[in-house]
């Protein structure tokens, strides 16, 4: 298929709460804004639709990543710049969702845990330090940063606005449809 077509997917990982659905919703915004065609595929959004029959094993939370590099792949592969938020907490299967993708954008979203334990926005961290919730991501399962990203946001000292501005700038101006 002709490069032309192919739209770039901006995938984000990190744990919850680092701001990862905020920057992605913001940055999708501001493209759809400029005239581009795009989709954001939210790992929460998805997994209520496509994946009820997953949980958070390490063989489930890979699924769903392959799940959500598919699509993303579809979606891209015909000009629709994706974008992707989901924690995609293994190396190994991330990288082989983005291998899908014929251009992609990895943006590894951070902060330091005690500043995402302080936002707790779903309330998250406080059931897994009460012991009602196993499993949750960076603090008792695996996380694996990025070895590679192509741009790494730490959100604790970066505004929302910087973070948008420096996804964005990480598209070409045809893919951003500015200049
Ligand atoms: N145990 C555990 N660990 C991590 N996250 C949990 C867990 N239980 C529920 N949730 C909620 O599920 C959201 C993560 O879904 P994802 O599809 O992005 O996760 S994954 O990529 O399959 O690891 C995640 O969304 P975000 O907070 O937006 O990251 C949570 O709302
Ligand atoms: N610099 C920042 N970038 C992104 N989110 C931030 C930032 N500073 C504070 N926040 C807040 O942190 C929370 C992040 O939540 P969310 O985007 O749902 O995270 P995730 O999708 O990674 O779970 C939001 O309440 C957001 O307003």
């Amino acid at each position: 298929m002709s490069d032309l077509l192919h739209a770039p997917v901006v995938w984000f990982t990190g744990l919850s709460g680092a701001g990862k659905s905020t920057i992605a919703k913001r940055v999708a915004d501001e493209l759809r804004e400029s005239g581009v065609g795009i989709e954001w595929l939210d790992g929460d959004e998805v997994r209520s639709i496509l994946s009820p029959d997953l949980g958070f094993t390490r063989a489930d939370r890979d699924l769903q990543v392959t799940r959500l590099g598919y699509i993303a792949s579809l979606l891209a592969r015909n000009g629709v710049v994706t974008i992707v938020s989901a924690i995609s907490p293994y190396e190994e299967s991330r990288k082989r969702a983005l291998e899908m993708c014929h251009r992609s954008v990895l943006v590894h979203v951070d902060a330091p845990l005690s500043v995402l334990e302080a936002r707790d926005t779903k309330g998250l961290y406080r059931r897994a330090r009460e012991g009602s919730l196993l499993g949750l991501t960076g603090v008792d399962d695996p996380y694996e940063s990025p070895l590679d990203p192509d741009l790494r946001i730490d959100t604790s000292s970066m505004t929302i606005d910087e973070a948008v501005a420096k996804v964005l700038l990480a598209l070409t101006p045809q893919e951003a449809r500015i200049g």
